[in-house]
């Protein structure tokens, strides 16, 4: 294989997952941003972020008054004039700041590591309750995997910055500044002489910094393919197997794997030049420290105990200046971060509550489309003036080839969109007008494909109404016909359902379902109903829940099997989005157009007929 194509079949592998906007890796520094990242810390304002502060406070003291101790008192005084008793003082003062200056320190990385925890929490939490409440056209645009790396990655990366950076940025700047302040008190012309290398320094530093967390960056964004990665290829593992495809899934796999092999190999490699590098800036000081102060004592400019503490003020001096340079890279990093957490934040919903919205508390449950005109993307029109009426407790089947746009009928009535022209109507009211909440709330959505949560059968069923007692899940489990296949499982009402209910059947995911749509007791029901074929016994008991479940309820239903679509009150045939012709099952019948041609094609309708 030529390196060319070799390059482009890795690319193929690697491109899965591939969300070029979460890949942008930093962004140059932004007040706005900050100031807004910055009110998360508000609520600590007088608890949390005051004492972090005070510990801080209490840490710099300590390290700034014991170098002078030690060169002012310990070799000025107590050395020198031989005198033992101040030389006992003073090495119980230092024993004793140094006491101190521990606990300040185990209490200021206690309080700002909850401090950024909280934050952290705070910050996640805000943006998935908000990402729940975005309307569906959000969740059609976008990948579950890049909301996904949003609200796990991007939260993760500004944890430093809150949890170190904001605090440390503080005390290392103030810290930098006494620390200078004093080199200069103490010698001026040998603090000059150090702090020579010091631009050079610290712009060779943050430089370095940058490029080694870019590529411990770059390390973060392959992870994370490599988990969604993980993540299809079990969820999608019976398909793999049965098309026989577990090579090809494992050369995409290990595409994703060798790239994170080799970013981890680049970032290891550049992580190992900063150590020494601090480590030979200091080094250069020192020699500059040595030979310069060692002439200044000699030519008697300067005094040992001052050079002492010089010593010790220099020696203290690398470390905020390369944390310094560690934190405005983190920031840098905070800001793409920050950028894409607060664009999802900034996001509405594009479906509206009015300002005071109709709260419905109790409905009958009619419902009108009026000239309805739908699209979902502006180019391709899915509905084309559909007018509906459908009365209270009526049941109407929904019939058509796919694509016809049964299922955007049913998601205008839940208001997941709003029609581009045209209302839809429940109990005479615009739904535009009524809140949101309180439609849902008479509304139960049955979709082909049960979704379960993880958790025990109990828990599935109320889903429905999170208040039900176990009696009423298990009444409402009783009459669709669920309780038996129930009670049979290994812990009965309690067997956990994991993975989507993998351990039961598509009949029994179906029934669990009516079960939650019978709790939650609605006004309307939507049933897509399921397609997957089914035995005789589960579809006549499918039919008699069913049968159940619409009871003094409107009933839309997208219907395949030809055993509801008689039953219904009304059918209406879609075509692309139009309405062909509409009636009960005798009535089209005996029409002969599309619904007969179709029951014709579909359902072997001489027999059933
Ligand atoms: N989220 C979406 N974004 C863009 N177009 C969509 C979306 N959902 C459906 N469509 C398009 O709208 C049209 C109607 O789709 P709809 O899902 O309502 O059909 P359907 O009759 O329910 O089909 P099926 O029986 O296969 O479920 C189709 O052309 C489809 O491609």
């Amino acid at each position: 294989m030529s390196q060319k194509e070799a390059q482009k079949k890795k690319n193929v592998y690697t491109n899965r997952f591939y969300y070029p906007q979460d890949e942008v890796i930093e962004k140059p520094f932004n007040w706005k941003q900050m100031t807004r990242l910055l009110k998360y810390i508000k609520p600590y304002s007088k608890t949390l972020l005051p004492a972090a502060f005070g510990a801080v406070f209490i840490n710099m003291i300590v390290r700034l008054l014991v170098p002078i101790l030690i060169g002012q008192y310990v070799v000025d005084r107590a050395i020198i004039n031989s005198d033992y008793r101040l030389l006992i003082y003073l090495i119980v003062i230092v024993v004793g700041l140094y006491f101190i200056n521990y606990l300040a320190n185990h209490f200021r990385i206690k309080i700002v590591n909850v401090l950024g925890q909280r934050t952290i929490h705070d910050l996640r939490k805000q943006l998935f309750t908000h990402v729940q409440y975005l309307s569906h056209d959000f969740f059609d645009k976008r990948s579950a995997g890049s909301i996904l790396v949003r609200i796990l990655n991007d939260v993760n990366s500004l944890q430093e910055l809150f949890t170190n950076g904001i605090i440390n940025i503080l005390m290392d700047a103030f810290m930098l500044l006494a620390i200078i302040i004093i080199l200069f008190s103490l010698s001026a012309q040998l603090a000059l002489a150090v702090l020579v290398i010091l631009p050079i320094m610290f712009y060779i530093s943050t430089k370095l910094r940058r490029d080694i967390r870019r590529t411990w960056q770059n390390v973060r964004s392959i992870r994370s393919r490599l988990n969604s990665h993980l993540n299809e290829s079990l969820q999608g593992m019976r398909i793999t197997q049965s098309f026989a495809q577990e090579e090809e899934n494992a050369a995409y796999f290990d595409g994703v794997n060798q790239e994170n092999f080799e970013r981890e190999r680049i970032a290891m490699k550049k992580s190992a030049y900063f150590g020494p590098f601090i480590e030979m800036s200091n080094a250069v000081g020192t020699v500059i420290l040595i030979a310069y102060g060692a002439t200044l004592i000699i030519n008697g400019s300067m005094g040992i105990g001052t050079f002492v503490s010089f010593a010790f003020f220099l020696g203290m001096f690398w470390e905020p200046i390369s944390r310094l340079g560690q934190i405005y890279n983190q920031l840098l990093v905070a800001m793409a971060s920050s950028e894409r957490i607060f664009e999802f934040l900034d996001e509405r919903p594009t479906v509206k509550e009015s300002d005071n919205p109709i709260v419905l508390t109790d409905i009958k449950g009619d419902i009108q489309f009026d000239k309805v005109q739908f699209s979902y993307d502006d180019e391709r029109i899915a509905l084309h003036e559909i007018s509906i009426d459908v009365k209270a407790g009526q049941t109407v089947a929904l019939v058509g080839h796919t694509g016809s746009g049964k299922s955007t009928i049913a998601n205008l009535i839940s208001r997941f969109y709003d029609p581009t022209d045209g209302a839809v109507y429940v109990d005479g009211h615009n739904l535009r007008d009524v809140s949101l909440a309180s439609l849902r709330e008479h509304i139960s959505v049955v979709l082909q494909d049960t979704f379960i949560f993880s958790g025990t059968i109990m828990d599935n069923i109320r889903f429905g109404r999170p208040g039900a007692s176990d009696e009423e899940v298990i009444e409402a489990a009783k009459v669709v016909g669920a309780h038996d296949f129930i009670v049979r499982l290994a812990n009965g009402y309690d067997t956990e359902v994991e993975e989507r209910g993998s351990i039961l059947s598509a009949g029994e995911r179906q029934l669990l379902s009516f079960a939650r749509a019978l709790l939650a007791d609605p006004k309307i029901l939507i049933l897509d109903e399921a397609t997957a074929s089914i035995d005789t016994e589960t579809e006549m008991k499918i039919q008699a829940a069913l049968r159940e479940l619409l009871k003094g309820r409107t009933s839309i239903m997208i219907a395949h099997r030809l055993s509801t679509i008689r039953e219904a009150d009304n059918i209406i045939v879609l075509e692309n989005g139009r309405i062909l012709e509409q009636g009960n099952h005798e009535q089209l019948v005996e029409k002969q157009g599309e619904y007969y041609k179709l029951v014709k094609s579909q359902f072997d309708m001489f027999e059933a007929l």
